[in-house]
């Protein structure tokens, strides 16, 4: 019988972090055992004091009896425990940080590499304030977590453990007496942290105050737009919504949380109110007086010693509910699938066949493409041309597999993209967008994100075939000024262009072009269209067309509408065979023919 191999169980919370800690996990360790150390240092006072007393007392008729040898001993003890104390607490700190700091940089190294391998369509479903969130705040307070409170754990366990055992061996019945405002105190604070509800409180207040992060970065990026329509705070009503309920959870969390709180602080540094009347009860029953107080005394510096080092445990405990979500956070994005880096496919000729394919954004949503095929002969030009909404971009993202589709296959030089491992297709593929992000670098530097291995001469002759030249040698320091500096910010053609020029430098055989639609002035649209119809030659080339007129001479065009493929063919074969493009033309024609005349405007 085939025995199910059963799934590893993914760590969560501290195992998870340590999990990230990987390599520097020994160092984190040997921080926990200084800073135990250290904290066992510091209650060594109260046990050289109980010696100090207990001689004292043991010869107070008799003051030329008491040993100096003895007290001698004992402050000798306490120096060298401070000095142990200072030692340990300091190098625990140090390890602890510089692991920290270390394992902060691996982390956000390894999400900023895996951000770099998950589908790109994740990024359009995400915000980019809860991605900004992960990346600082989550990897932030981990590096706080391991920094300062790791080794405070693992004293404020150990230290409380390792004094109580001690007081029980001394005196079993005080021990206990010690104990009780302590174990009261933790119990009603870890009931209340452990009630569903709490925990509940703890996710809806970050989950509100993720989303009115991302709420904050779109309401920045759409402050243009709240600005000419002359719209203040008030209007972006979904801000003021998403600062408010965060504000609620807050306050729903500081509420739940309160009475458990309060009580524990009430109870925890109780141990006089116990200890007090425990002592008279318990004096008749001492072998002597002598030998009692100094112990009741003991139990009483003990009590309040042992407040520090479990508070701080409170604390962690405290922190560590905020910890594990961020760390769950984290793993969304780290536990991303990615396509697999694996297939050997390896494409000879460059001809892209779809095959049946359709696709749809969520699984309930209206399918964007549906049953598509075609194919484009290698090194001839197809342009993409339909109405708004019917498909085009989607349809080159797949190509690109920002997105897998639901339904059948796409193949270049008969190989299944999904073959092909993702770096290999990227070296395919270029792909020049409708709007392109320039980097805040040099323009020879965004050039150069084509191929980083290129020299300024290829740089300056991809710029030159991509028409924008002398748009940067007419900058204040040529191609080495900072786009979107002073005095170097381009126009939306020029960006493009300078986009274009990124994709002559990577020359992939399989270029897919989205032509902008706000061009500014003919000039720049034909400066394109030459920098285009140069990029073209002998390559594959799928050209989403806003323009008919930009297409017409295309080896083949195909009629997108609705997500369905309504024909394809050469200009005139689509003027014949295909109603829909001949409306298409008929339309444009008016367009074109359009003009506002006064006394044609409604009043
Ligand atoms: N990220 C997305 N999530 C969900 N639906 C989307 C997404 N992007 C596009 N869509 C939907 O998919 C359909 C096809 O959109 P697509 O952008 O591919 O059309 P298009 O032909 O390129 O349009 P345009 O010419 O306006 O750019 C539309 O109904 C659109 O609303």
């Amino acid at each position: 019988m085939a025995r199910t191999r059963k799934m590893p169980r993914e760590k969560t919370g501290l195992a998870r972090i340590l999990e990230l800690a990987g390599p520097k996990k020994a160092k984190l360790l040997v921080a926990c055992l200084l800073a135990v150390v250290s904290s066992a240092a510091r209650l060594v006072p109260f046990f050289t004091i109980y010696g100090v007393i207990r001689e004292l007392l043991a010869h107070y008729t008799l003051t030329a009896a008491i040993d100096p040898a003895v007290l001698y001993t004992l402050a000798g003890y306490t120096f060298a425990a401070a000095l142990v104390y200072g030692v340990c607490a300091f190098a625990s700190s140090a390890l602890a940080h510089g692991a920290a700091y270390d394992i902060l940089y691996a982390l956000r190294l390894q999400l900023m590499e895996k951000l770099g391998r998950i589908p790109s369509g994740y990024f359009t479903g995400t915000t980019q304030g809860a991605i900004k969130k992960v990346l600082t705040d989550d990897v932030e307070q981990i590096e706080v977590f391991l920094a300062h409170h790791l080794a405070d754990i693992a004293a404020a366990i150990a230290t409380p453990l390792f004094t109580l055992l001690y007081l029980f061996l001394l005196d079993w019945r005080l021990a206990l007496v010690t104990l009780a405002p302590i174990a009261v105190s933790v119990s009603l604070l870890a009931g209340g942290l452990k009630n569903p509800r709490g925990a509940q409180t703890q996710v809806d207040m970050h989950n509100t105050k993720e989303k009115m992060e991302g709420t904050i970065v779109e309401y920045i990026h759409g402050m243009p737009v709240i600005k000419i329509f002359n719209r203040t705070l008030s209007a972006f009503q979904r801000y003021e919504r998403d600062v408010s309920a965060y504000v609620g959870a807050v306050e729903r969390t500081a509420c739940h949380f309160a009475p458990g709180m309060g009580a524990y602080y009430a109870f925890f540094g109780a141990q006089l109110l116990f200890l007090l009347p425990a002592g008279l009860l318990l004096l008749p029953t001492a072998a002597s007086y002598l030998d009692f107080l100094p112990l009741l005394l003991l139990f009483f510096l003990v009590g309040g010693g042992l407040k520090e080092p479990l508070e701080n445990m409170m604390q962690m405990v405290v922190h560590s509910g905020r910890i594990t979500e961020g760390v769950k956070r984290i793993d969304r994005i780290l536990r991303q699938p990615e396509p697999a880096a694996t297939g050997s496919g390896n494409p000879a000729v460059y001809d892209i066949a779809f095959e049946g394919v359709s696709f749809a954004y969520t699984e309930e949503g209206p399918q964007a493409l549906r049953d598509i095929s075609f194919r484009l002969a290698p090194g001839t030009v197809t342009g993409i041309v339909g109405p708004s909404g019917g498909g085009k971009s989607t349809l080159a993202q797949l190509l690109l597999r920002f997105y897998e589709p639901q339904q059948g296959l796409i193949r270049i030089g008969g190989v299944d993209i999904r073959e092909i491992p993702p770096s290999r297709l990227m070296n395919l593929v270029s792909y020049v967008f409708q709007d392109s992000f320039l980097f805040r670098d040099t323009a020879e530097n965004n050039i150069r994100m084509g191929n980083r291995a290129a020299g300024r001469e290829a740089v300056v002759a991809a710029a030159q075939n991509a028409g924008i030249h002398e748009v940067i040698m007419a900058l204040p320091q040529g191609y080495d000024t900072v786009i979107g500096g002073e005095n170097s910010s381009l126009s939306g053609g020029e960006k493009q262009r300078l986009a274009i020029a990124r994709v002559f430098l990577r020359d992939t055989p399989i270029v897919l072009l989205d032509e902008a639609t706000a061009y500014a002035d003919a000039e720049n649209e034909a400066k394109i269209q030459q920098a285009f119809a140069r990029l073209a030659r002998r390559k594959t080339v799928l050209m989403i067309a806003h323009r008919l007129r930009t297409v017409e001479n295309a080896d083949q065009i195909l009629v997108l509408a609705d997500g369905k493929l309504l024909g394809a063919g050469t200009h005139a074969e689509l003027l014949r065979d295909c109603p829909p493009y001949g409306g298409m033309i008929a339309a444009n024609a008016r367009r074109d023919r359009w003009t506002i005349r006064k006394g044609e405007l409604p009043g």
